[in-house]
């Protein structure tokens, strides 16, 4: 699914009133008829429903809501508020179905004081203030109404978005004066700020409702942000020839573990190997041999010279890719190894965990990343990288994209959503995945999978699309069987296989 920027749905509305063509105030009805059907499907008509309307077409929406539940029998207060004695064409053509309808119990347009109603718990609150046209955060008596339905005790439904919530950028926005739905039924595509782990306090439940809007512009226009679909996987995947062999299924080098971090190791070279990869070798100190040799048969073990931790580089000429970093630890001796490991390999690179730290601690090797690199930093790690601490998930994942495009290398910045950034700018939005996997060691999973399709042949942004989609899909497959609450990093690998048989399926 592409993310269109709030111009963007502005253009893809207009596009659909032109060339489909449909009368605006038809495609309002429309819009509105599938938002009824929602809040039906969530509500009987013994719940009194109570709408707030704004002045341009989030209000025009949630008039014909009003008027569509009164026709189902609902019992329907409205307000409608209209300050500046202006509404949007559609809202005020809306209006007036509204009051020729006759069946809407209750209706106040508010043009001067507002005397606010009892709100209840049995109650909904329809929040249709205001929607992707809002241009500056919500100020005066609107921003009133905004905290008096917050702290009210009735459910909140948000049309399209949360009043006051900006669809891309809320960095100025005034977090106070936000509405807080418990559900929002967002129209035909997700807003990016719906992407925010910050901003999921406002947004509650998210359903995305198709309202037919133009699918030409949708597949004409190129958007900035998407979120990566199955079929998108799916049609990523290269084929396993009948004739292979180990030789041509990819050679893997991982460089992980000290003494203390074995684990790190194991799981990384495990989930490499349940990724499709030919051969796996891992060098990791000498210390961690008996573990390794134990936990992972299948690997080809090599040792440092050091006892407990990655002390010189290593000679990769023979393998076609390289993933450094988890329980790699941050002693100078490795820090040096490694930024020797990155300038003498010419395979592509995965760089996690410690190995981001230590980049963090050496701010000059920053500047000298071979481009390509794919780097999976969590929030925190990114931070580090960066040099500064981000105020919010918008502004680090900004800066994720500018490094991303500065480097001309992919970034992973992991998350809920992961959010791939490209070295052309573009972000791709990973949906697979759940709370379950926040647990120790399964961001050393990823890194072993996307070493495995790099290996494979996969080209770099294919790798990191289909690796942080299998992660996290092997995640919610393991989620179904063991629960969140139980589920280890172990888990991830284990649920490997059905996620690939489910892709190939
Ligand atoms: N245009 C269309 O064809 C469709 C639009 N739809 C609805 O229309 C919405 C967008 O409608 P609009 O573009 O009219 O925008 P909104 O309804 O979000 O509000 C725009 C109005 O609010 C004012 N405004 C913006 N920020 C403000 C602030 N902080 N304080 C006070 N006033 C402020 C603007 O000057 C403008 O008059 C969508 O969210 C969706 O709900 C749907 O009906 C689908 C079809
Ligand atoms: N709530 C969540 N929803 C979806 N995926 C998650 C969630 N929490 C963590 N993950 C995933 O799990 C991995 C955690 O990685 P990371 O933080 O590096 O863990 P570790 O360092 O313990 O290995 C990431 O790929 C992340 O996307
Ligand atoms: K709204």
């Amino acid at each position: 699914m592409k993310i269109f920027t709030a111009a963007q749905i502005h253009e893809l509305d207009n596009y659909t009133i032109t060339h489909e063509p449909i009368k605006s105030i038809d495609l309002m009805e429309r819009a509105a008829k599938t938002i009824t059907r929602a809040i039906m499907d969530e509500w009987t008509d013994r719940t009194p429903m109570v709408i707030f309307a704004g002045p341009g077409n989030n209000g025009g929406d949630s008039l014909a809501v009003a008027r569509l539940l009164a026709e189902e029998n609902y019992k329907v207060s409205v307000y409608l508020f209209n300050i500046h004695n202006k509404l949007s064409d559609d809202c005020a053509a809306n209006k007036q179905r509204l009051i020729d309808s006759k069946r809407v119990g209750h209706f106040t347009e508010v043009t001067l004081n507002f005397d606010p109603p009892e709100l209840t718990e049995d109650m909904v609150v329809i929040d249709g203030l205001f929607g992707s046209g809002l241009n500056k955060p919500l100020i005066g008596g609107f921003a009133s109404l905004v905290k008096y339905i917050n702290q009210c005790p009735a459910k909140v439904v948000s049309i399209d978005i949360p009043s006051g919530l900006m669809c891309e950028d809320n960095t100025y926005n005034i977090h106070s004066n936000i509405i807080r739905a418990d559900l929002t039924l967002t129209l035909q595509q997700k807003k990016l700020s719906m992407m925010m782990a910050d901003c999921q306090k406002y947004i509650g439940r998210l359903r995305v409702l198709d309202i037919r809007l133009s699918k030409e512009y949708i597949d004409k226009t190129e958007a900035n942000c998407r979120i990566l679909e199955e079929q998108d996987v799916i049609r990523l995947l290269m084929p396993r020839d009948d004739f292979a062999h180990k030789g041509a299924m990819g050679n893997a080098l991982i460089i992980a573990g000290s003494y203390g971090m074995a684990g790190a190791a194991v799981l990384a070279t495990r989930a490499c190997l349940r990724s499709g990869v030919g051969k796996v070798t891992v060098h990791t100190p000498r210390r961690n041999y008996l573990v390794m040799q134990t936990a992972v048969p299948e690997a080809v073990m090599q040792m440092d010279h050091e006892e407990t931790y990655f002390s010189e580089s290593v000679d990769s000429t023979d393998f076609d890719a390289l993933g450094i970093g988890p329980g790699l630890g941050l002693v100078e001796n490795t820090a040096i190894a490694l930024i020797g490991q990155i300038r003498r390999t010419s395979c592509p690179i995965v760089a996690d965990a410690d190995a981001l730290n230590i980049l963090a601690n050496h701010q000059a090797w920053m500047q000298q990343l071979p481009s390509g690199i794919i780097m999976t930093p969590h929030p925190k790690e990114f931070d580090r990288m960066a040099g500064s601490t981000s105020n919010n998930d918008y502004e680090r994942l900004i800066r994720a994209q500018q490094m991303a495009e500065h480097i001309k290398g992919y970034i992973i910045l992991k998350g809920h959503h992961s959010a791939l950034c490209m070295p052309d700018g573009h972000i791709v939005f990973n949906a697979t995945g759940n709370s379950g996997m926040a647990t120790a060691g399964s961001g050393d999973v990823l890194t072993g999978i996307l070493t495995a399709l790099l290996a494979r042949g996969y080209d770099k942004g294919t790798a990191c699309q289909l690796g942080m989609y299998l992660h996290g899909l092997a995640g919610d497959l393991a989620a179904k069987e063991v629960g969140k609450e139980s589920l280890v990093a172990s888990d991830i690998i284990q649920f490997l296989p059905k996620a690939f048989l489910k892709l190939e399926d």
